[in-house]
C-alpha cells in the first residue's frame, strides 16, 4: 500500500473558503491535483493507495480528510472541481466536532480533526516513513518496504521543528531531483518509481 499525505498549510478548513481558494493566495487548487495525481490512472483508479489531505487554515482544529479510493463507490470525476466538491464535502461534514474526533463522509472518506503531527505518529507505527525534500537522498538509492508513506507540503514549507521531529520518528528525507516540483508532480514521479518495484 502506498500512503500520500498532504500537509495544506495554507488550506481553509471552511469550505465555501477551499472553494474560493483556487489561484488565489491559498491555492486550494494544489489539493485536487495532488488527489487527482495519487488516486487516478487512466480510465481507472490506483487500488493500492490511501491519500491522507490535512487542511490547516482554521479557526478551531486540522481537519485531515483520508481517502481510498478502493473503498469508494463513487470517486468522481477526474477534474479540479470535482475533486473539490469531495474536499469540501467532507468540510461540511465535520463541522462542529471537538478534537481528535473522526466521521464517516462517505464509503472510504473519513475526516478526523486530528493534527498532522498526530497523524505521522500513528502512521509511524507501521509505516515507513519519507519526507520530501530535495536535499534528500535520491528516490532512486531508497529501498522501499511494503507500506512507504510520503510526507508533503503544498506552497508553504514544512516548519524546521517538524523536521526533527519527523526524524525523531525515523522519517527519511528522499529527493527527486534539484528542481522544485509541485506536490502533484512529486506523486507522479513517487507511483513512477514504485512502479517500476512492482508488488509496492
Ligand atoms: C512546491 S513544493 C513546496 C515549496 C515550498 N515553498 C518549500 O520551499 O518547500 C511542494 C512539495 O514538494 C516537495 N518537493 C518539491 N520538489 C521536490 C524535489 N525535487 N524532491 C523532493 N521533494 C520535492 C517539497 O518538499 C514539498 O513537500
Amino acid at each position: 500500500m502506498r500512503t500520500f499525505v498532504l500537509r495544506a498549510r495554507a488550506a481553509p478548513t471552511d469550505s465555501q473558503k477551499l472553494l474560493a481558494g483556487v489561484g488565489k493566495e491559498a491555492h486550494t487548487e494544489i489539493l485536487a491535483h495532488t488527489l487527482m495525481n495519487a488516486i487516478f490512472v487512466a480510465q481507472s483508479h490506483r487500488a493500492d493507495v490511501v491519500v491522507y489531505l490535512v487542511l490547516e487554515s482554521t479557526q478551531d482544529f486540522s481537519r485531515t480528510i483520508r481517502f481510498e479510493p478502493n473503498a469508494m463507490h463513487d470517486i468522481g470525476g477526474f477534474n479540479e472541481a470535482a475533486l473539490l466538491g469531495k474536499i469540501a464535502n467532507a468540510l461540511d461534514t465535520s463541522k462542529g466536532m471537538g478534537k481528535d474526533a473522526t466521521r464517516p463522509v462517505e464509503s472510504g472518506v473519513t475526516v478526523r480533526t486530528v493534527s498532522f503531527e498526530r497523524l505521522v505518529q500513528e502512521l509511524a507505527e507501521d509505516h515507513q516513513l519519507f519526507v520530501m525534500d530535495r536535499k534528500g537522498t535520491p528516490i532512486r538509492e531508497q529501498a522501499f518496504e511494503d507500506n512507504p508513506c510520503f510526507l508533503l507540503t503544498d506552497h508553504i514549507p514544512m516548519p524546521k521543528k517538524t523536521f526533527h521531529s519527523l526524524e525523531r520518528l525515523g522519517a527519511k528525507k528522499i529527493s527527486l531531483g534539484s528542481k522544485m516540483l509541485f506536490a502533484s508532480q512529486c506523486v507522479v514521479l513517487i507511483h513512477h518509481e514504485l512502479d517500476q518495484h512492482g508488488g509496492i
